[in-house]
């Protein structure tokens, strides 16, 4: 599947079970009718399965994704790429390097996490479809994020002109998403304002 990168970065659902107060599976659905354009498997943190539920999960997960043509992405675990046949990877700076995984897995679209200037100068950016950008704003849905970078970071990113599509993540919600985009980026990530919100059509339409 050749996807547009660009367009699925708009609106990047980005989930595990430990983030959901009710089934996974009913959430992930409800998002995708809403018009989430991406979604990634994040099982990771307090609370979080172990491997055999993992796996299960994330079949059931990508099973969703494939039946609604939405990008499946894992985040970090490597092992499970062939597993779920994902469409994309996501890395940070202390997962497997970009350039390898490239190698690994040349037909896979690969996202990588850049938080401030050195880790874009130690990154291999070539190797990368797109950059995950943030902190935006303060998260409590990362116990070790990294200090809040702010909308001048994506800003930053384009003053050196980098052209890799980038999405926006930490602490995003409706009210502010509006500032990420027009700082430049292509789409927002979100964990919690999609998981514990009341409403994920309302939500995902005004994102
Ligand atoms: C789209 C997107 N951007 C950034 C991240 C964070 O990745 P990382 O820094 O590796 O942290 P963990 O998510 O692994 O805790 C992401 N997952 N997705
Ligand atoms: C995975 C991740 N990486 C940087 S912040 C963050 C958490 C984003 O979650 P939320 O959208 O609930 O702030
Ligand atoms: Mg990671």
């Amino acid at each position: 599947m050749n996807w547009d990168i660009n367009r699925i970065l708009r609106k990047y659902l980005i989930m595990g079970s430990q983030n959901c107060e009710r089934v996974p599976e009913e959430i992930l659905l409800e998002a995708i009718d809403a018009g989430i354009t991406a979604f990634q498997f994040r099982e990771k943190g307090i609370g979080c399965l172990g491997d055999e539920e993992k796996l299960q999960l994330g079949l059931r997960l990508r099973a969703i994704c494939k039946e609604h043509h939405v990008p499946f992405f894992i985040n970090d675990d490597i092992q499970l790429v062939d597993q779920l046949d994902v469409d994309g990877i996501h890395v940070g700076q202390d997962d497997m390097p970009a350039d390898k995984l490239r190698r690994k897995y040349p037909d896979k679209m690969i996202g990588l996490s850049v938080s401030n200037d050195e880790e874009v100068k130690r990154s291999d950016l070539k190797s990368v479809d797109y950059l995950g950008a943030g902190p935006m704003f303060p998260t409590s849905s990362k116990a070790d994020a990294k200090p809040v970078a702010g909308i001048e970071w994506i800003k930053r990113l384009r003053d050196q002109k980098i052209d890799l599509p980038i999405v926006g993540i930490g602490g995003i919600n409706p009210e502010n998403a509006d500032a990420v985009l027009r700082a430049g980026a292509q789409g927002v990530a979100v964990i919690s304002a999609i998981t514990t919100c009341e409403n994920i059509k309302k939500v995902v339409k005004s994102l």
